[in-house]
């Protein structure tokens, strides 16, 4: 799969300008965009899953438009078929473990009161090996337990591409480095294509194939690994 895009955005908050001119083509199964805070990593991520729109340019995944000004193009977040893996993982705290992950397939398609009985669901349950928690809260599980239910819940739609946001930022140090393997590990086994957006060297070492360097609003290095 390949995506590519070029898009503009200017942002204002009181006196202070923000300038994003991104443009990037790649046809790799995991890349990464790495640069400092505030470097427009997260706008980026946010245009391409459909939750900020661009003044100008175009988003493509393969030969899908999903975004393209000129030609006023604009496609739904939901009908975008990419997932998006928030920093804090936005579980919800009143649902279960298996609820949690139903609740990625397309609305109406799940049972809240008998989540499990989904095959995808089933599937993600045993795949992240989270059957002994499916019944628990989000509250009542560890932070390693939290990242893989929210994968579940990105992966269970089988999206086209996983866009993932600082995806170890929550994590304490020990956890985050074997997480990080884990989801190495997951991409090989499952060929799953995704996007990461960090500020941490480890990341791009353990997860990136093509790495875009971004400072300031635009893209000032490439490489591949
Ligand atoms: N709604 C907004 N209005 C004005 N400025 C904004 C808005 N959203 C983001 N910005 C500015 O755009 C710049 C890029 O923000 P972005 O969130 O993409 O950074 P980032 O690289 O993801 O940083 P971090 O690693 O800290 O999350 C920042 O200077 C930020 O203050």
């Amino acid at each position: 799969m390949s995506v590519e895009l070029h898009i503009q955005k200017k942002l204002r908050a009181g006196d202070r300008e923000f300038d994003l001119d991104i443009a990037f083509a790649s046809d790799s199964e995991r890349i990464v965009l790495y640069g400092p805070s505030g470097s427009g990593k997260s706008l980026t991520l946010k245009a391409m899953a459909g939750l900020m729109t661009p003044d100008a340019g175009y988003i493509r995944l393969d030969d899908r438009m999903l975004f393209d000004a000129q030609q006023q193009i604009n496609v739904r977040v939901q009908e975008r078929n990419v997932a998006y893996l928030f920093q804090d993982y936005a579980l919800f705290p009143h649902l279960t473990v298996a609820q949690n992950i139903a609740f990625g397939l397309a609305r109406g398609c799940f049972n809240l009161r008998k989540p499990a009985s989904h095959p995808a669901v089933q599937k993600w349950i045993t795949a992240f090996e989270l059957q002994a928690i499916a019944g628990s809260h989000p509250a009542q599980i560890s932070g390693g337990q939290r990242q893989r239910v929210a994968l579940a819940r990105a992966l269970v739609s089988e999206p086209d591409i996983l866009l993932l946001d600082e995806p170890f930022s929550a994590l304490d140090l020990s956890l985050r480095e074997r997480m990080r393997h884990e989801l190495a590990e997951l991409q090989q086994r499952l060929g799953v294509h995704m996007l990461l957006i960090t500020h941490d060297p480890a990341d791009v070492d353990a997860l990136g194939d093509e790495v875009f360097e971004i400072r300031d609003g635009r893209i000032s290095a490439q490489r591949s690994l």
